[in-house]
């Protein structure tokens, strides 16, 4: 039996379709097959059948079917403009879409100017013929003066035109370039994180925004208005050009069809270069974006040299396109002047036997001149108008990947996450990242947090702690498994209801440019300066109170150290009010002032009864402020417990992690003993202590720049 329902289906990642699709389902046999996708997918409840998951591979894509249309039939296919280039074209056409008004006035105000520059050969023509006729008034049928002030009246129109249709064109030029960042910005920020950071890489994306966006709006702006008036140039010129002598105008036209092929092949050529030339630049803005932002690391090293030869290489891959790209222009734009040269002087030598022969007179002979060398040039420029759009068919076909790519965590979709916290169970989770498909992170890890309870996890550096959180933060989908809040998958709720209830507060917290107060608030703007001051104060953000512009300093003038930057990370998150609370612990030692106020802050928040938190730990001081201490090992849970019962069970696995963390020897027990032991003591001590800690001077601590 068929029944037709819409559901709300998940695919796993490398699977895309949109988030919710019809389907007809049946239920053959205890199998449910569902048609209605482009592949028959494979669809798995799970035991709570709430959620859906498909495991669903798209078969093998068909071969490429030959291209179609008589250009496909005659011309070899790498001559043939692809399909995706005229579905570019339109996307760009629809880019300028808001902008019609100003457009078609600026091509009415085109039209003029057209028409006022086409009638000056016309003009001058019957000018000469003026001045050297024994018989002027049979040529000019107005009084000359009247003549020339009329002249100078169109002319003055045909400027006042051209200067509104420049303008009107460049400004409606700028709105879609800004537009059309915003908007490729925006679907940026949308995308998941692996495709931004891995994928692509930052510099890429953001050359993307910067070249790409603006060669896009040129192509839809300028070179239209140029393409245009090249349109209206040529078609215009010529039609006059049969009027005065078809002969020599079909002697003209011979040279055009060689020409236009040249530009065709030109075209599709500097498309292909525009397109690698766009990609080297994307991988020059990385390189310089890597070391410029490290650039610490690059000075402390001596390594600007090798940065240097670094960059310059990307350099080198960016100028050796720019030269092909040189010579096809030298090439193409030497032969078209050649070709309309030789033109002009076949017209003027037959023209003249024209003449001669008493057939056209000097004036329309010279207008005739004048006009193939407007055609000429309009030619030309419809040359470079079909080069800049193929240009911009490269350099959208770039821009549009990233601006109408659907995410692979879909935002804005699925339900609300529900006010109240609760108990979240990651459920036989197995993970591998997509850039490492071979090794397996999490295999079948299982852990439950309890509401409001604090657990931290301890393993191997690069055991996968941080994978967690970032799974948690629906960073990632599990590849099998799921994470459950009260038993709902979280791939049910919409992504940032879900992220809004999470406070973070990463190893290496990031500062935004803006001042402390902003920097705290990020995130929830709409919180009062009261707000923002209490939770400083909770984290222990003394030092804020000691510099001289207070909360309204500037970040971009401080130097922060790590225990400073992870305080005001925790105030962020406190200001949030999170219902689950992700802190990934610095791994770099902190002085001991610096760690009890850092310690002293992530108390609070363990006492705060209504946050669940997961700590990713590596100083037993934080690991023995956790209620809950689970070890990882091998992508699982391998020990869990509270820490005296960890620390104190002789053989156990958090005893061996220690005792290696510690680089103590297995021998050594007092040395372990004592500091497993120490450690739990001053966590007890540092809580009777903390408030006189406090109260220190931590002036010296605040550089301004
Ligand atoms: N985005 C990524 N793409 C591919 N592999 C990754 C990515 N992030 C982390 N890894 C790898 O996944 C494994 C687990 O990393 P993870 O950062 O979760 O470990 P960790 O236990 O938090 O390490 P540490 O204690 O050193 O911070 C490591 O082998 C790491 O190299």
């Amino acid at each position: 039996m068929f029944a037709t329902a819409t559901l709300r289906v998940a695919l796993r990642s490398g699977a895309a379709s949109p988030a919710r699709v019809s389907l007809r389902c049946s239920l053959p046999s205890g199998t449910i097959r569902c048609t209605g996708l482009q592949f028959a997918p494979r669809l798995a409840l799970d035991g709570s059948k709430r959620y859906f998951s498909f495991d669903s591979n798209p078969p093998p894509k068909p071969p490429t079917p030959p291209p179609a249309g008589i250009l496909g039939r005659i011309l070899p296919p790498s001559l043939v403009p692809p399909k995706d280039s005229s579905t570019n074209i339109r996307k760009i056409i629809a880019l300028a879409k808001p902008e019609r008004k100003p457009i078609m006035a600026a091509v009415g105000l085109l039209f003029i100017s057209s028409s006022v520059s086409m009638s000056v050969p016309f003009t001058i023509g019957k000018l000469i013929d003026y001045f050297t006729s024994s018989d002027p008034q049979s040529i000019l049928s107005l009084p000359p003066q009247t003549a020339l002030f009329g002249l100078l009246s169109v002319f003055t129109v045909g400027a006042l035109a051209n200067f509104g249709r420049v303008l009107l064109f460049r400004t409606s030029g700028q709105r879609i370039v800004a537009r059309l960042r915003e908007q490729t910005y925006a679907s940026a920020l949308r995308q998941e994180v692996e495709y931004v950071e891995r994928e692509k890489g930052e510099g890429d994306v953001l050359s993307r925004l910067s070249m790409d966006a603006s060669i896009v709006g040129e192509s839809v702006t300028n070179n239209l208005s140029d393409g245009l008036r090249a349109i209206v140039t040529s078609s215009v010129g010529l039609g006059l050009m049969f009027y005065l002598s078809p002969t020599l105008t079909l002697l003209m036209l011979s040279v055009v069809p060689p020409i236009s092929l040249g530009a065709f092949l030109y075209g599709r050529y500097l498309k292909k270069l525009s397109n690698r030339t766009q990609e080297a630049l994307g991988r020059m803005t990385s390189t310089a974006q890597e070391s410029l932002t490290a650039l610490r690391t690059v000075q402390a090293f001596n390594a600007a040299p090798f940065e240097e030869r670094r960059f310059e290489t990307r350099v080198r891959d960016v100028l050796d396109l720019a030269k092909k790209e040189a010579w096809a222009s030298g090439i193409f734009f030497g032969a078209t002047g050649w070709a309309g040269n030789l033109t002009i002087l076949t017209l003027l030598g037959y023209g003249g036997t024209l003449v001669s022969r008493g057939e056209i007179s000097v004036g329309d002979l010279t207008s005739l001149l004048l006009y193939t060398a407007y055609v000429g040039s309009a030619l030309g420029m419809l040359s470079s108008f079909f080069s800049s759009m193929m240009k911009a068919v490269g350099a959208s076909t770039r821009i549009f990947d990233l601006f109408s790519r659907e995410p692979i965590i879909p935002t804005n979709t699925g339900i609300a996450v529900p006010k109240k916290s609760g108990l979240i169970r990651f459920e036989d989770v197995s993970f591998h990242y997509p850039s490492r498909k071979n090794v397996d992170v999490l295999n079948g890890f299982n852990l439950t947090l309890k509401e409001g309870g604090s657990t931290a996890i301890v393993g191997k550096s690069g055991s996968g702690k941080s994978s967690v959180h970032n799974l948690l933060l629906r960073f990632y989908d599990p590849v099998r498994g799921k994470i459950t809040l009260d038993g709902q998958d979280i791939r049910e709720f919409d992504v940032a209801s879900w992220r809004s209830r999470i406070g973070i507060v990463p190893q290496d917290p990031v500062l935004f440019s803006g001042t402390i107060a902003t920097n705290i608030a990020y995130g929830t703007p709409e919180v009062s300066r009261a707000d923002i001051e209490h939770a400083a104060r909770q984290a222990n953000c003394e030092f804020i109170w000691d510099m001289p512009n207070g909360f309204d300093t500037q970040i971009g003038r401080l130097s922060l150290s790590g225990g400073q930057r992870q305080r005001i990370a925790i105030a962020r998150a406190l200001l949030k009010k999170p219902a689950f609370l992700c802190l990934d612990e610095a791994t770099s030692a902190l002085d001991a002032a610096s760690e009890h106020k850092v310690n002293d802050a992530i108390d609070k928040i363990l006492q705060a009864r209504h946050t669940t938190s997961l700590i990713v730990a590596h100083r037993l001081s934080t690991i023995a402020r956790a209620e809950r201490v689970v070890v990882l090992e091998d992508g699982k849970i391998v020990e869990e417990g509270a820490y005296r019962d960890l620390a104190s069970r002789e053989g156990s696995r958090f005893r061996a992690l220690m005792a290696a963390q510690l680089e103590a020897a297995t021998g050594d027990q007092t040395f372990l003993e004592s500091a497993l032991k120490g450690r739990l003591e001053n966590a007890e001590q540092e809580k009777r202590e903390q408030d006189e800690l406090i109260e220190l001077s931590v002036k010296d601590e605040v550089v301004v720049g």
